[in-house]
């Protein structure tokens, strides 16, 4: 998980380490900016390797050379240190949004309705399901919404899953009216007492104009307490321009970041959430219902920084 990222601030930091005195021509002397230029240029390479989007980097380099330029070097490994703390307090900025999703989850207005969205097989069902679980787990009961009429399968998988965790899946006909689902899915949750509604959704490509209208209206429809977006961490950047797409059409509240536990790279976490400034809210880590983890800033810069 998160391996390139790990290797490449770890290299980012040796190199600091080792290039103080060129920084600066002398244990004493201020740094100046030019002296940067080569060790920003490495930064952007092996951060970009990783994945990582061009406006994060940017961010990054800025807030070193902030924390860099015009500082005067005492001790060797002085800018080792400078560079690994700044790296850390850029990269927790990034991450850092007012969200507390389990607060959420004791305090939102019952049934609480979530809808999900994001392109075919980011893993959204499977997410659906293992968010189920985790809701069930804590007492809560749940209904799950087949929202995605378009493909028949989609409406079986949901249904599967429902029978595997024991809780009922509303459904219409493959070709219904994906927004009638879930009003159904949301009276019944009304008339049962239920805590929960879990809404998924088609994912046809999102340039796909008639996707983004259904999701529209899906929304007007359902008036979702928390809209979140599914991204898959493989996709890299397209992970980010599909959740602009959607930020744009429909509104984003909060994302999960899936097949982490396929993610060699590992930039996907901070430039999505970077770019799009909402929280990461959980992590899928693989095909199993427990395979989700409740996102912690401090324990992803536990992983990448390695300490
Ligand atoms: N490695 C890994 N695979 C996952 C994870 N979550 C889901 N998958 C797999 O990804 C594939 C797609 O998952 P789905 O849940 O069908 O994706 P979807 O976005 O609902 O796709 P559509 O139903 O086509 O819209 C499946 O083979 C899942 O088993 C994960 O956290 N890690």
């Amino acid at each position: 998980m998160f391996k390139a990222l790990k290797e490449k601030l770890g290299f980012i930091k040796k190199k600091a380490e080792s290039m103080d005195q060129e920084f600066t021509t002398g244990v004493g002397k201020k740094i100046t900016e030019d002296k940067l230029e080569d060790f920003l240029w490495d930064i952007e390479v092996a951060l970009m390797e990783a994945d990582v989007a061009v406006d994060v980097i940017e961010k990054i380099k800025n807030d070193l050379k902030k924390a860099l330029v015009g500082k005067k070097v005492k001790l060797r490994a002085d800018v080792g240190k400078i560079v690994e703390d700044t790296l850390k307090k850029s990269i927790k900025e990034i991450l850092t949004k007012d969200f507390d999703f389990d607060e959420f989850i004791r305090n939102a207005p019952r049934p609480t309705v979530i809808m999900f969205l994001g392109v075919n097989g980011t893993g959204k069902t499977t997410v659906i399901a293992k968010l189920a679980k985790y809701l069930k787990d804590k007492g809560y009961s749940v209904v799950m919404a087949a929202g995605d009429t378009f493909r028949a399968g989609a409406i079986e998988q949901i249904s599967i899953h429902g029978d595997n965790l024991g809780i009922k899946v509303i459904k219409h006909q493959a070709g219904g009216d994906p927004a009638a689902v879930c009003y159904d899915a949301i009276e019944h949750a009304k008339a049962k007492h239920r805590d929960f509604v879990l809404i998924d959704t088609a994912g046809r490509m999102q340039t796909n104009r008639n996707l983004m209208e259904e999701m529209k209206k899906i929304k007007r429809v359902a008036k979702p307490h928390l809209t979140i977006f599914v991204g898959d961490a493989l996709a890299g950047n397209d992970a980010i321009e599909q959740a602009k797409k959607f930020e744009e059409a429909v509104g984003i509240d909060a994302v999960i970041l899936n097949k982490v536990d396929a993610d060699a790279k590992g930039g996907a976490a901070l430039s999505i959430a970077y770019e799009l400034n909402k929280p990461i809210i959980f992590l899928g880590n693989g095909q199993k219902y427990d395979d989700l983890m409740i996102f912690d800033v401090n324990w992803f810069l536990h992983r990448i920084f390695g300490d």
